[in-house]
């Protein structure tokens, strides 16, 4: 029997070398056929473009560095001098954030007499947005003038060294949104931004990395401090038993919602990569009743506003060393 509403054929649908007869579409019929558009597609350069002028306009400032502030690390961009605000919803074309700790502003001033813009407020694929949306204030950024990404988050620690509180100076990722196929690069690629294919093996700059370590020393901090391997799972769940320890195996040892793609979009258009997570939580790698094994975002946003004044000196003092280079 058929049942499409438009068939009369009431009695046993017979299957012919060409398919159901009932089947043939109308033209009103494609046309209703909805087409996912690829992530590419999704902001045109040109939409870049005049997010980008109208910050800079905006603002009266052409930014060399970017920062992106993970959960609990606003502060980050509260340390910007003559800050010029702009709430999300009031940029053209701008998503929203939908996620506590993350204030939606983007704020622009200087640093350490660097001219900076900072992201109070990430977008994370967890809230329904593709990875080109999340990402996309990267190229907003590489089109206002951007050459250096500091990209921050909250994590968990899976490395056992690794303690609450710790910071660890990523040096690589494993992109495990990627081994499923998703990238904030699917669809055609627009050259003005990069190339089709990018190389990711050196997207941690090592100059910064090596100067971060420097200055954790000067800070007397650097026992908290680690470089190590972030990986970034979809969420919005916290990770299961099994899957850290998977994650343990890969060489990964911190784990987050986050980044990977950011860096992803930063190198493709060759903007200098510094990242580091902030350890909120202790990843429990074995099987146990103790409800301490929990994540939980109230926790990470504890750490995070415990730890924030290192994490605002550490940036500041990398904004300076950049600054004193220029
Ligand atoms: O934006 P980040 O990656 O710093 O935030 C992490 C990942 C989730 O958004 C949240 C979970 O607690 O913190
Ligand atoms: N897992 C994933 N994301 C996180 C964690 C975690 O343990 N902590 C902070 N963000």
């Amino acid at each position: 029997m058929c049942s499409r509403d438009c068939c009369n054929n009431k009695g046993p649908v017979s299957r012919t070398k060409e398919g159901n007869p009932c089947e043939k579409k109308t033209q009103k019929q494609e046309s209703e056929i909805i087409v996912p558009t690829p992530q590419s597609l999704l902001y045109p350069y040109e939409v870049i473009q005049e997010i980008a002028d109208f910050i800079v306009k905006g603002s009266g400032i052409r930014p060399k560095i970017g920062i992106i502030c993970g959960s609990g690390l606003g502060s980050l961009a509260d340390i910007i001098q003559n800050p010029k605000v702009f709430d999300y919803e009031k940029i053209p074309n701008f998503p929203v954030s939908t996620v506590e700790g993350h204030a939606g502003r983007l704020v622009v001033g200087t640093l350490e007499g660097a001219n900076v813009m900072a992201m109070q407020g990430r977008f994370h694929f967890y809230e329904g947005y593709p990875l080109a949306k999340c990402s996309m204030p990267v190229r907003v950024m590489k089109l206002c003038g951007v050459e250096y990404l500091f990209a921050t988050n909250a994590a968990g620690g899976i490395n056992p060294k690794y303690a609450v509180g710790d910071i660890m100076l990523m040096h690589d990722h494993v992109n495990m949104l990627g081994f499923a196929g998703n990238s904030p690069l699917q669809g055609p690629n627009d050259p003005r931004f990069g190339p089709r294919f990018p190389a990711l093996v050196n997207s941690y700059n090592k100059d910064l990395i090596n100067k971060a370590i420097e200055i954790s020393k000067t800070m007397g901090i650097e026992s908290s401090v680690h470089v190590g391997v972030y990986s970034c799972l979809g969420g919005p769940t916290y990770e299961t038993i099994a899957e850290l320890k998977a994650l343990r195996m890969m060489g990964v040892d911190a784990v987050g919602m986050s980044t990977v793609h950011e860096v992803i979009t930063a190198r493709h258009c060759d903007m200098k990569v510094f990242a580091f997570s902030l350890i909120t939580n202790k990843c429990a790698t074995e099987y146990s009743d103790k409800k301490d094994d929990e994540a939980s975002h109230d926790e990470v946003m504890a750490v995070a506003k415990n730890r924030q004044k290192t994490c605002c000196e550490l940036v500041s003092r990398l904004v300076a060393e950049i600054q004193k280079t220029a």
